[in-house]
């Protein structure tokens, strides 16, 4: 099986009142193609920091991060933010579409950020996504106009549209009733269905028992790791 993900000795010092905070003690990890990882623990403990390491937001002070294929440290910024719009689909506790375009628009900005493909290509692609989240109807509303499960649900097609082998989400479920979460946990599945490696920092029981492996972290390191029912 392919390793997308390899983390080799990271540790992560953030400056505290004069001193360092060390948040991650070197973590070591390897996530394999089509793994579905939820990541849990107790607030304050590093759940948001590795993902942000994850994704090459935020770098380490020690140690190598190299996720599929790519040393994020040794990329620039520039190549690093493509290497990310290829690569990566991120899904965040707070949705994060821009407010000023309309849910098939905040679609389609991270294919136009590619460019890979023609303007019409992925007007029809960001359509055919926003249909596979049931949005299909509210494709031309902004986020305002839109409940928050249908916004995540959006922000999950936005993170789908390039097409990335990995998604990564910081409680995706965190900010929704239980009857959203749910909606959005199926879709979660389903994309665990399509072999997609998904990391998910999650406090909702039900998708961290979808998962095929837990993590759990305490103190700045992985107290265990173990695979689950599923997996
Ligand atoms: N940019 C930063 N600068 C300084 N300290 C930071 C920064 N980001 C995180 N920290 C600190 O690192 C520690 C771990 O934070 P992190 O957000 O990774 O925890 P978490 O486990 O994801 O928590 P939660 O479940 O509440 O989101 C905290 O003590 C936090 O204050």
């Amino acid at each position: 099986m392919k390793k997308i993900i390899e983390l080799k000795q990271v540790y992560k010092d953030y400056p505290q009142a004069g001193n360092l905070q060390t948040v991650l003690h070197g973590i070591d990890l390897d996530v394999v193609s089509g793994e579905f990882v939820a990541i849990v623990g107790p607030s304050g403990n590093g759940k948001s920091t590795l993902l942000n390491l994850l994704t090459g937001i935020d770098h380490p002070s020690r140690g190598e991060v190299i996720v599929n294929g790519a040393a994020l440290q040794k990329l620039s910024n520039e190549k690093l933010t493509r290497w990310r719009g290829a690569n990566v689909g991120i899904v965040f506790q707070f949705f994060q579409l821009l407010p000023t375009l309309n849910l098939l628009q905040n679609t389609v900005l991270p294919m136009d950020f590619l460019g890979k493909l023609p303007k019409r290509q992925r007007q029809q692609r960001a359509m055919q996504l926003l249909e596979q989240v049931g949005l299909a109807d509210a494709a031309d509303r902004l986020p305002s106009q839109v409940s928050g499960g249908q916004q995540q649900r959006a922000a999950i097609a936005r993170a789908l549209a390039n097409d990335p082998p990995l998604i990564v989400a910081d409680e995706p479920t965190g900010n929704l009733d239980a009857a959203t979460a749910d909606a959005v946990f199926e879709l979660f599945a389903h994309l665990r269905d399509q072999g997609k490696t998904l990391v998910m920092v999650t406090h909702n029981a039900a998708l961290a028992d979808a998962a095929s492996r837990k993590l759990e972290i305490h103190s700045g390191r992985i107290h265990a790791d173990t695979p689950t029912r599923v997996g």
